[in-house]
């Protein structure tokens, strides 16, 4: 492997995913942007034009089947490496994706192959443990690494960030939580400590947060942002889009993409389990196999509740979100069918009342 593809993430697990023989036919290189009908790769060394192979466009069925941001494809250059033609995406060690916003059930593709994600909340007034879980359950379900920073430490007393620090350990002890402080910049050196040359991180997080001078202060110049890609599409028009994919002098990777910017529509699913691995072992424990812990006898997790041993808030959260999952995976038409019946649930009920009175 070249020394240019080690510095832009390449490393074992992607050459194993990787035919043997088939890199004498292709070139490897990274998207590092997504334009309407083309990419920007880069092989460690530049930046190229990319458009994809007619079979690729042919044989695919789901938007997973197109490159994202921070994939790994198998690509030929042409006319003196300045075009190329992507023919394969290597098989992706975590995909974040979201649910795109409307009535057909689809979903988007956001990044792929972020090792680690950094959950950014503000100490003082975005400070919130439901959002943080929604956070982790999406980012556990992608297979990437949360680490959580919580930013505006100058805004608050010592013992107040010590305080919000045990919030989360309470209830999520494995998880690493850092904060910091763009303004005194205290905290940003564990932050760096945290960044591994030729690994890819992205950050998640309200917008406000302070996400972007903080990724200011790790370059350490203010060029974040302001650094466009401009090339020409094969149909001759220009596209100038901003670098998704930006390397730090640290050697890491930071993926920044509109769609990561809010949570939103992401999709929630198996994620569900990590994050609430205690309700898990709870549900386990309860009398009968299908529980749905609303009301049951012999329910274990109700029972946490009772006895104070599983914070009310955390078991409303965990009910909303699994509730949101079985949601988000019916079809469209499913969806309908419910709402409908829903529907005539309320106006079930609405007559009801009416009658009474
Ligand atoms: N006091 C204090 N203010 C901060 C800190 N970090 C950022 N800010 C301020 O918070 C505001 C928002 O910061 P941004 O970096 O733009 O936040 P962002 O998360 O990138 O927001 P979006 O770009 O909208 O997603 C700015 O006015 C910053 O100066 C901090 O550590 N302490
Ligand atoms: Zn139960």
């Amino acid at each position: 492997m070249s020394n240019n593809l080690k510095k832009i993430g390449c490393n074992k697990s992607v050459l194993a995913s990787i035919d043997s023989g088939i890199l004498e036919q292709f070139d490897l290189a990274r998207v590092v942007a997504v334009h309407k009908e083309s990419y920007t790769i880069n092989n460690g060394e530049i930046d190229v034009l990319a458009e994809l192979v007619g079979k690729l466009i042919f044989n695919a069925s789901s938007p997973a089947d197109y490159p994202a941001v921070g994939d790994w494809v198998l690509v030929n250059f042409y006319d003196e490496k300045t075009f190329a033609i992507i023919h394969e995406i290597v098989s992706r060690k975590s995909l974040l994706k979201r649910k795109t916003p409307g009535k057909k059930v689809e979903f988007q593709l956001i990044a792929a192959n972020i090792d680690v994600a950094f959950i950014v909340q503000s100490l003082n007034e975005n400070f919130n443990l439901r959002r943080l879980e929604r956070y982790l359950v999406v980012v556990n379900e992608s297979n990437i690494q949360p680490i959580v920073l919580l930013s505006k430490s100058d805004l608050l007393a010592p013992e107040d960030i010590t305080n919000r620090i045990n919030d989360i350990q309470k209830v999520m002890p494995d998880l690493q939580v850092i904060p910091f402080s763009n303004e005194n910049e205290s905290g940003l050196d564990s932050v760096r400590k945290n960044m591994q040359p030729g690994l890819t991180y992205c950050l998640l997080g309200s917008s406000g947060v302070g996400k972007t001078t903080l990724i200011n202060n790790l370059i350490g110049k203010s060029i974040y942002r302001t650094e466009a890609v401009s090339k020409k599409e094969s149909k001759g028009r220009h596209v100038t889009t901003h670098r998704q994919l930006t390397q730090l002098d640290c050697g890491a990777m930071v993926v920044d993409t509109p769609g990561m910017r809010e949570l939103g529509f992401f999709s929630v699913d198996t994620g569900i389990e990590e994050t609430f691995s205690e309700i898990m072992a709870l549900a386990e424990k309860c009398r009968y196999n299908d529980c749905t812990h609303i009301k049951e006898k012999g329910c274990a997790v109700l029972d946490a509740v009772d006895k104070g041993l599983l914070s009310q808030d955390r078991y409303h959260n965990y009910m909303k979100m699994s509730k949101e999952s079985t949601y988000n995976e019916m079809s469209y038409l499913e969806k309908r069918k419910k709402d409908k019946q829903f529907g005539k649930h309320c106006k079930t009920v609405m007559n009801y009342r009416k009658n009474l009175r």
